[in-house]
């Protein structure tokens, strides 16, 4: 038996997030493993990973009646909780517990609080017809609304990682080619629910626009501007239904907007209420007063900055000294600079491009820009913006600003400017997989709804061998491929000229994850940066016999060979797909530390989960019937289960070290050793006062005597499925090969009720 031992290498992550009060945050330890999750090799980055965050005492402020939320807060961090008298009676010993505070007590002592020990959430439901105390608004550092229903849990654990500071999307997004959000222009938040999922397609973000919202009055009229409280409800009920970043915007009268400018205070009050809900993006004008911007980004605590700044005197010149000082006061207290204005020749969209390039050349440390000009005539430049361009729907009520094109608009005309060349993007399968994964019609689906101008086909390669992948990669038009099942990256490499001739010898570019996982499921094609589009190509394969499909002979026409200034880079999508299922109804730092066990016939079926795993931070891994290779388990403790005796040996230990997630990947022929190991470790609880459920992840697919998931609910595990993790890695996918982020849940909504 092989035991590893080793310290995580790497070292800790240096950074230390602001709390919502502006001050480092004291007991922050952000230790994260930067080998698995730090940016890919060769510069490449697709992200990062979860973060440690901070790690003071979270203290849950509860509502009479309602002692319940706090016992799910301490479920979805993996810790047990207990209620004190007040925020005084809290000390360092509660450091690994949840504590929960009465309100009415909480009013007495929540300003005094020791700051640099607990972070103090306000947890207020709103269905009991109250709005939430003003003082405990005002003086906790979040505040989390909620109502009952079943998309709660996850809120609550979105909201959780995100304010803490385990999860934030903001790199990754930044990190895309381009991004957009979809500017919702409703009245009222619960008329965009039914259509949320179609309505997010291509968005990276949602906006809501909260001077548009109106509040109804007894009297049946509108309230001026919308109430905090009615606002609240409104976030919630779009954050328990989209996991999109939001987006707070108060926009002026004078910006095109509803909400007043005679008191500039009510912008700080609205804006820092919005960042203690853990909205991600705080829209801020740049015409508000200096110390009130600069209050809002020393508070944002994991939220980002937008700063917004709209002209609509059509005498805004981008070759101007005011469009230069306008970007300079920006960028004062900003995460993303957006300017718009509206113009009056095509010309000046050229202008526009011009000042994007000088301002990108002069100052290479400036936050990302999101420049745009209104209006028809201004149309070009939402096509050439790449940072968070703003999108409408066809659904929308009414476009939030002049000249709004759709994400299916933007992408039609970049098709027919030449900038989005038809590509051919392939699922490439085996015989044996090909019948459980029908993605065509999802794939093209997706394409249609998206406006891309790509063809998909599922192709099939034979078990053994890379010769076939090759003929498909190594095309003028091809576009990036996913491999189902995945690839061994030796298996890709062996004795495959074109992969080891590319970009001059040095092969393709090897994501960090792929490297260290060794399987790779994701081929994405990166045209050279100083290459300009290529145009469509001469001859697209000649029509697919079958619904998407095609054969390599129906590549001899299009064959003039991959151009030699595109890259390619060999990816794994699948341990995003299984991170994004292991997070979503618990909090990252759940994981930490804890056991994990993962089940498995080859280690080929287990390297994703060991990795997503690993970027968990889970303390021990117990394998059963697969040798985890070195690359990947240097820094983890793994421990194969090889003989009952060391089954034995994990059964005896305390239950906070016996396994806390178990991960099947075993087909479903041997659902009854799942089963059986279930039974083992299941039936208690995890820590002493906690009532977290352990979490069973099961991969295997197709009918099965004795569903796993059935006996892993019955011994106390909350169990996923292999569903959740497809949905999850789609998306992925999707993100990688075009660039288009389309939501988890139009993934599910669309392949029906299974994925795929
Ligand atoms: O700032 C912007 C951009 C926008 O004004 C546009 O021009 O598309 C639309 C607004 O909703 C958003 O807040």
């Amino acid at each position: 038996m092989t035991t590893a031992v080793q310290q995580v290498g790497g070292g800790p992550t240096p950074v230390r997030p602001l709390s919502v009060n502006g001050a480092a945050l004291a007991g922050m330890d952000m230790d994260i493993d930067r080998r698995s999750l730090s940016p890919a090799t060769n510069g490449v980055k697709f992200g990062s990973g979860p973060k440690r965050g901070d790690t003071r005492i979270v203290v849950i402020v509860y509502g009479q009646g309602q002692e319940n939320i706090v016992s799910i807060f301490a479920d979805v961090l993996g810790k047990p909780y207990r209620v004190a008298a007040n925020f005084e009676s809290i000390t360092s010993a509660d450091q690994d517990v949840v504590v929960g505070v009465a309100a009415e007590k909480a009013q007495e002592d929540v300003s005094s609080r020791a700051k640099n020990l607990v972070v103090a959430i306000n947890a207020h439901c709103v269905n009991l017809g109250m709005p939430p105390d003003v003082k405990l608004s005002a003086e906790c550092d979040y505040e989390f609304l909620y109502s009952e229903t079943h998309f709660f849990r996850r809120d609550l654990t979105r909201f959780t990682s995100f304010v803490l500071g385990q999860i934030n999307h903001h790199e990754a997004l930044m990190a895309k080619p381009r991004t957009y959000f979809i500017s919702t222009t409703f009245p009222d938040v619960h008329a965009a629910l039914p259509n949320i999922d179609i309505l997010t397609v291509g968005a990276d973000a949602v906006e809501l626009r909260v001077d548009l919202l109106k509040e109804p009055l007894s009297d049946g009229t509108f309230a001026p501007i919308p109430s905090l409280s009615y606002i609240g409800e409104q976030v919630m009920l779009l954050r328990q239904r989209t996991e999109l970043p939001l987006i707070f915007t108060t926009r002026c009268t004078k910006e095109n907007g509803r909400f007043p400018m005679d008191n500039p205070d009510i912008y700080y009050e609205y804006l820092y209420r919005a960042i203690q809900w853990g909205v991600e993006y705080i829209d801020v004008e740049v015409w508000l007063p200096e110390e009130i911007r600069q209050r809002l980004y020393e508070q944002r605590g994991s939220s980002r900055i937008m700063s917004a700044f709209h002209d609509f005197s059509f005498t805004f010149k981008w070759p101007s000294i005011q469009a230069q000082s306008i970007f300079l006061e920006s960028r004062k207290y900003a995460d993303i600079v957006k300017m718009i204005a509206f113009i009056n020749e095509h010309n000046e969209n050229f202008e526009l491009e011009y000042f994007r390039s000088k301002i990108r050349a002069e100052y290479p440390d400036a936050p990302p820009l999101s420049l745009i000009n209104m209006g028809e005539t201004g149309q070009f430049s939402r096509t050439l913006n790449k940072v968070f361009t703003p999108i409408t729907h066809p659904l929308l009520p009414i476009i939030a600003a002049p000249g709004q094109m759709s994400a299916a608009e933007i992408n039609a005309a970049l098709s027919l400017l030449g900038q989005l060349p038809k590509k051919n993007i392939y699922g490439i399968s085996t015989p044996a997989s090909r019948i459980a994964t029908p993605q065509a019609p999802f794939y093209e689906k997706c394409f249609n709804e998206l406006g891309l101008p790509h063809q998909f086909a599922v192709v099939e390669r034979p078990s053994r061998g890379s010769g076939a992948v090759e003929a498909w990669c190594n095309q003028k038009a091809f576009g990036g491929a996913y491999l189902s099942p995945p690839m061994a990256f030796s298996s890709l490499m062996h004795n495959n000229t074109f992969f080891s001739r590319h970009r001059n010898g040095a092969g393709p570019i090897v994501t960090e994850a792929a490297r260290l996982i060794g399987m790779v499921d994701t081929i994405v094609v990166r045209p050279s940066s100083n290459s300009t589009p290529e145009s469509a190509p001469a001859s697209i394969p000649s029509s697919p016999s079958r619904h998407g499909e095609m054969s390599p002979r129906g590549l001899a026409n299009s064959n003039a060979g991959l151009p030699p200034s595109s890259s390619l880079i060999l990816d794994n999508a699948t341990w995003r797909g299984i991170l994004s299922t292991l997070t979503r109804d618990l909090a990252p730092s759940a994981y930490l530390g804890r056991t994990a066990l993962v089940l498995a016939s080859s280690s080929d079926d287990a390297v994703s989960v060991i990795f997503a795993l690993k970027a968990l931070q889970v303390g021990k891994v117990y394998t059963v019937g697969f040798k985890t290779p070195l690359a990947l388990s240097r820094g983890m403790v793994i421990e194969p289960f090889n003989s009952l005796e060391s089954l034995q040996r994990a059964r005896m230990v305390g239950d906070e070290a016996s396994p806390f997630v178990i991960v099947s990947a075993l087909g479903p022929e041997k659902s009854n050793i799942v089963g059986m190991l279930l039974r083992v470790f299941g039936g208690t609880r995890g820590p002493s006062a906690s009532n977290t459920r352990k979490i069973f992840l099961d991969l295997a697919d197709g009918p099965r005597k004795g569903d796993p998931g059935i006996v892993a609910e019955q011994s106390g595990f909350a169990a996923y499925g292999v569903a959740d993790v497809a949905a999850f890695t789609t998306v992925e996918t999707l993100r990688l090969l075009v660039g288009q982020n389309v939501p988890y849940s139009f993934v599910r909504l669309a392949s029906g009720r299974g994925v795929f």
